[in-house]
């Protein structure tokens, strides 16, 4: 029954039913012409693309075009395939007449908008308008549509004379935010663009400069609020942000799958999900590893351990290196080598950059001796035999010094020698040797084996230390454009020279001649291969990307070393850190956040708290509340929005009771567990999945972090708190992870 039947309680029930129907009739009308006007939107975005995709190319620079072309229409496609349900789902009356219908994206005719998108500013009183303060509106209407169909009808009357006395916490559209929260969880969130909250909404639309923290309890919405304030950034500084994009990073692949929905249904799709184990290229850190490795590798003092590592790969040799130069021996001894590596290390270049000088210098040595033997004058200080001019008592010039060090540097000896005192080293060879021979116990390990999602973030300041020696890339590049220039140049001497010539097909009209005035550089640049990958998978390819904003959820988890990492990526400091301190569990994660973020913008960000609970009911809050009353420091539990009527359930037992526990519920469970536990239950209940689509699911504690289900059975919470020194927040996690039923399961002793 549609919420408007109690409008009007005066009227008579003839009246105030006829009055319903109107109101139906007349939106379903205006949605209806909205879907007819995305059908031809959809129609004429598919027509250019089959039109581009018949397009030959031609010369690289039009298939480059082409591509480019077929990429935004394409992408354009699927946007408005994204927006189909729900595509309208709000109006506001202004108080001097006319209506505006909110949607997903803006739609326009000619000038007039049909429906405005969420994030445009006229759209912003649907979100915060409230009785006292209405900005103009007289009434706010939520549209609930199923099939393009109009399936329910909430309104709100923002009169001042009607006021409500608690503005604060006052919900926006509240039958519409009930019904979506007491829905039924799936294994993927869903977006909340039609009933976000106004303190949801001033964090969404905070300016996009420095660094903004999102601090809030469980289920106040921060993952919710974050994935639309990427979409809101992307609307508002659209070419910016598009040109370099956003990074999202959560905390492992399960939530990024959990999230992965919620951006494309907003029609945005240029965002690059990834854990912070994802974020050096080619590298993908899943190895699992113990949790005091992983908190040694998170530690700030990486750094110098490091630092003096690469030192320590930079050596002199403890007794002379001698090596055979035709039938003759030279000799590095520990002495020049010391000098050698002095310069090249005051050179203050990164490890591999400063290789040359070290290789230059070795070399140098190496040659002086070879020069000494061959080039001595045999004469020269022979009065008879000397040229009275000769000052110098080797013949041999610096072409000839040039000539005997390529020499040199070409001998596997001299090659090898350099690569014991100062290999060229990858991240990857540095970390893997240093995790063979460390002495540090839960550090040391064997090569290979993948990576550690603590790995990553050293591999990423090991690449910074070690520097890229892209010299061999560079000289390709200036190959490549010399052999442009010269098929360029030819391009415009044929040209000239057929300029009598009709162009006869289209890709000979692609062929400038001279008259054109086309300079050899201007169309070596034409006939370059352009990317034509999106921002999102350019910057997946490049660890130096900088992107435009970065977003990072569950942000308490992450180590010092992670946050240098995320740094690195973000060089303007446009970033949003949601998280809650009272749910960190990694050992090394945070305590506070200016402790995390001193380091890096000092005490220059703003902090933004959400205080209202939309997941856990009112029943499971307060349980929560009684079973954590003694944390120290204490926790601030959210205010919960909604009662689900049904209290928490303890019960005693061993996990062949949890099968039945489980046969029992409703909906989508989670059963969570004791790391020491996750084998024995797995044994015992083989029907709970590991994959988040599955109906129900067991996880760890850190495995549960961010995601949500309609029940949850928790074992052993005991264990749970005194698994960790983090014990009591990781309860707090796992008791606030249901929406409607929470059940204990406590052994039997
Ligand atoms: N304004 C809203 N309208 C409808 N649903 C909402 C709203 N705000 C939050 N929710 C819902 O509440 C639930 C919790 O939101 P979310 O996961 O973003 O919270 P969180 O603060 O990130 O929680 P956690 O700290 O546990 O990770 C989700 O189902 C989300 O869709």
């Amino acid at each position: 029954m549609s919420s408007l039947s109690s409008v009007s309680g005066t009227e008579s029930a003839f009246v105030q039913e006829q009055f319903v129907q109107e109101q139906f009739a007349e939106e379903q009308e205006y949605v209806s012409m909205l879907y007819t006007r995305l059908d031809e939107m959809r129609e004429r975005a598919r027509d250019h693309l089959t039109g581009t995709w018949r397009q030959s190319g031609g010369t690289p620079q039009a298939r480059s075009h082409r591509d480019a072309s077929a990429r935004a229409y394409a992408e354009r496609v699927a946007r408005y395939d994204a927006v189909e349900a729900g595509l309208c789902f709000g109006r506001l009356d202004p108080r001097d007449g006319g209506a505006l219908h909110i949607g997903r994206i803006g739609i326009h005719d000619a000038d007039e908008p049909l429906l405005v998108d969420w994030r445009a500013p006229a759209a912003r009183p649907f979100y915060v308008a409230t009785a006292v303060t209405s900005y103009g509106i007289s009434r706010r209407r939520h549209i609930r549509t199923r099939d393009r169909t109009v399936v329910d009808l909430d309104d709100e009357v923002l009169d001042a004379d009607v006021a409500a006395a608690a503005e604060g916490r006052a919900l926006v559209g509240e039958a519409a935010l009930l019904a979506a929260l007491d829905a039924r969880r799936t294994g993927w969130m869903r977006d909340i663009v039609a009933t976000i909250q106004a303190e949801q909404d001033r964090v969404i639309r905070s300016e996009s400069g420095g660094v903004l923290v999102v601090q809030g309890g469980p289920g106040t919405g921060k993952t919710a609020v974050a994935l639309h304030r990427a979409a809101y950034l992307l609307y508002t500084h659209r070419e910016q942000l598009s040109a370099r994009g956003v990074l999202i990073v959560g905390p492992n692949p399960t939530f990024l799958r959990y999230i992965s929905q919620v951006l494309p249904s907003l029609a945005e799709t240029g965002v690059l999900l990834a854990t912070p184990g994802d974020l050096f290229p080619g590298v993908s850190g899943t190895r699992p590893e113990p949790p005091e490795a992983a908190e040694l590798k998170g530690r700030a003092e990486m750094v110098d351990f490091l630092i003096e590592a690469v030192a320590a790969r930079q050596r002199v040799p403890q007794s002379p290196i001698e090596i055979e130069v035709d039938r003759h021996v030279v000799r590095l001894d520990r002495y020049d080598t010391e000098v050698v590596r002095r310069r090249a290390r005051a050179s203050g270049l990164p490890h591999n950059l400063a290789r040359p000088i070290f290789v230059a210098g070795v070399l140098d040595v190496l040659a002086r001796q070879v020069a000494d033997r061959i080039g001595a004058d045999p004469f020269w200080d022979d009065p008879l035999g000397a040229d009275d001019a000769l000052t110098s008592p080797n013949v041999l010039d610096d072409a000839d010094l040039a000539d005997i060090r390529a020499d040199l540097a070409a001998l596997p000896g001299v090659r090898a020698a350099l690569d014991e005192l100062w290999p060229a080293l990858t991240p990857e060879r540095f970390l893997s040797d240093l995790w063979a021979t460390t002495g540090s116990d839960p550090l040391r390990r064997a090569p290979g084996g993948g990576w550690s999602a603590a790995d990553v973030p050293l591999l990423d300041e090991a690449a910074e230390l070690l520097g890229e020696d892209d010299s061999a890339r560079r000289a390709r590049a200036a190959r490549d454009l010399r052999r442009r220039l010269d098929y360029a140049q030819g391009v415009l001497d044929i040209s000239a020279g057929s300029m009598s010539y009709e162009a006869e097909d289209d890709e000979e009209a692609e062929i400038p001649n001279a008259a054109d005035v086309l300079e050899a550089a201007v169309l070596a640049e034409r006939y370059a291969d352009r990317d034509s990958r999106s921002a999102a998978e350019r910057a997946a390819a490049d660890r130096r990307w900088a992107f435009g904003h970065v977003i990072v959820d569950e942000a308490q988890e992450l180590s010092p070393m992670a946050w240098r990492m995320l740094m690195r990526r973000c060089p303007s400091r446009s970033m949003t850190i949601v998280g809650d301190l009272a749910q960190t569990g990694a050992r090394g994660g945070a305590d506070t956040w200016s402790a995390v973020l001193s380091p890096y913008v000092a005490d220059r960000w703003r902090l933004a708290a959400l205080t209202v609970s939309y997941r856990t009911p009112a029943e499971i809050m307060a349980y929560a509340g009684r079973l954590l009353a003694d944390a120290d420091p204490p926790i601030d539990l959210p205010h919960p929005v909604r009662s689900s009527g049904v209290e928490p359930r303890e019960v005693t037992g061993t996990v062949s009771d949890l099968a039945t526990l489980v046969a029992q519920a409703s909906g989508s469970l989670a059963v969570i567990v004791p790391r020491a536990r996750l084998a024995e239950v797995a044994a015992a209940v083989p029907t709970l999945g590991r994959d988040l689509d599955e109906p129900a699911v067991l996880l760890t504690v850190t495995q549960s972090k961010g995601l949500e289900f309609d029940d949850v059975i928790l074992v052993d919470p005991e264990l749970i708190r005194a698994e960790s020194p983090r014990g009591v927040n990781d309860l707090y996690v796992a008791l606030t992870r249901a929406t409607q039923r929470l059940t204990v399961l406590r052994p039997a002793r």
